[in-house]
């Protein structure tokens, strides 16, 4: 977790763009411009919108982290928005990916993986690439994957050794920030413990072996924003695990919310910010259907680095 560490250092900043794009997050006329050079291209017109759209969402990406990259040390591309588009969304992930490592960003793909330890093996390539040894050609460009961990150890494992071989990360599902979440992680053990608690521990162990000069191991877990208290727990429970703190914003968290999820010198969590910040533009007054697609970019671009400077002055004001 050092390279994470230091890049938030560097920026002075403990908080990561989503880049979760959608068709409503996208200003339509975006897809649009490339429609006639896509519409030349495909062989299956059924193709076009998905092309287009996978088009749009690289822009659209691109745009946005030339905006923020002074500003934040990483972004969190959600592989789900563009697995939607099909393969031409994976390729717009992939070279959102590559371009945002090329800004000097730290990268982490929200891809929540999780099966038996051989199937896991294969999705650790993610971290670990394709080809073996010095011939492994890294197609994903992430430094950290998000992982889920309802199949316990032998289901980690395989992403704990690639990332540690990799000098990557990963972060595990501990106390998650949707609705529902109580349903199975509040659950109470006969211990005395609740689920989410129990994961926690696990995820600690998981990382034991691999602790930084910073204090924190390769293993980070996913805590939601939206649980200030548990949060704190957490954080205290967690002395070697940072933790990767999405749901501000968008879902509720804020930064006062946050700050019990922070260690005595400001570090350990890095809070995330999707909807928010890339749909800033949304909420700016300045959108019109008939501006030009460049004119739109440049919205987006605007909008979310404000966004991005005040959920960075944000979290500034509640840190020690
Ligand atoms: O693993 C995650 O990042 C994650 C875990 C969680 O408990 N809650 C959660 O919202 N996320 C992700 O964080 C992002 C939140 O997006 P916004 O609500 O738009 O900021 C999405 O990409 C979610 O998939």
């Amino acid at each position: 977790m050092d390279r994470l560490i230091e890049a938030i250092e560097d920026k002075q900043n403990p908080s990561v763009v989503g880049l979760d794009p959608t068709e409503a997050l996208v200003p339509a006329q975006i897809a649009a411009s490339f429609a006639e050079e896509i519409n030349e291209q495909v062989e299956d017109p059924a193709e076009a919108p998905a092309m287009q759209l996978s088009v749009a969402f690289f822009e659209f990406n691109r745009a946005i982290i030339d905006a923020v990259a002074d500003i934040v040390p990483a972004v969190k591309p959600q592989i789900a928005m563009y697995e939607a588009l099909g393969p031409a969304g994976i390729d717009a992930y992939t070279m959102t990916c590559e371009y945002a490592k090329q800004q000097g960003l730290y990268v982490l793909g929200d891809v929540k993986r999780g099966d038996i330890g051989s199937t896991a093996a294969a999705y650790a390539h993610h971290l670990s690439g394709v080809g073996l040894g010095d011939t492994a050609y890294d197609p994903w460009h992430e430094d950290a994957v998000t992982v889920n961990p309802y199949l316990g150890t032998d289901g980690i494992t395989p992403f704990v050794d690639a990332a540690t071989a990799n000098d990557k990360d990963i972060f595990v599902l501990v106390r998650t920030s949707n609705p529902s979440s109580s349903e199975l992680q509040e659950l109470e053990l006969a211990s005395g413990e609740r689920v989410y608690e129990h994961v926690a521990d696990l995820v600690e162990s998981w990382g034991a072996e691999t602790i930084g000069k910073n204090g924190y191991s390769h293993v980070g877990a996913v805590v939601g924003a939206t649980h200030p208290e548990e949060g704190k727990a957490l954080r205290a429970r967690m002395p070697h695990t940072f933790f990767l703190v999405p749901g501000y914003g968008a879902q509720g968290g804020t930064a006062q919310g946050v700050a019990g999820m922070f260690d005595r010198d400001g570090m350990g969590a890095l809070v995330n910010s999707s909807r928010g910040i890339i749909g800033a533009w949304k909420k700016s007054g300045k959108y019109s259907e008939s501006m030009s697609a460049d004119d739109a970019l440049d919205l987006v671009a605007e909008s979310a680095r404000e966004a991005a400077k005040d959920m960075r002055d944000n979290l500034r004001a509640v840190l020690p």
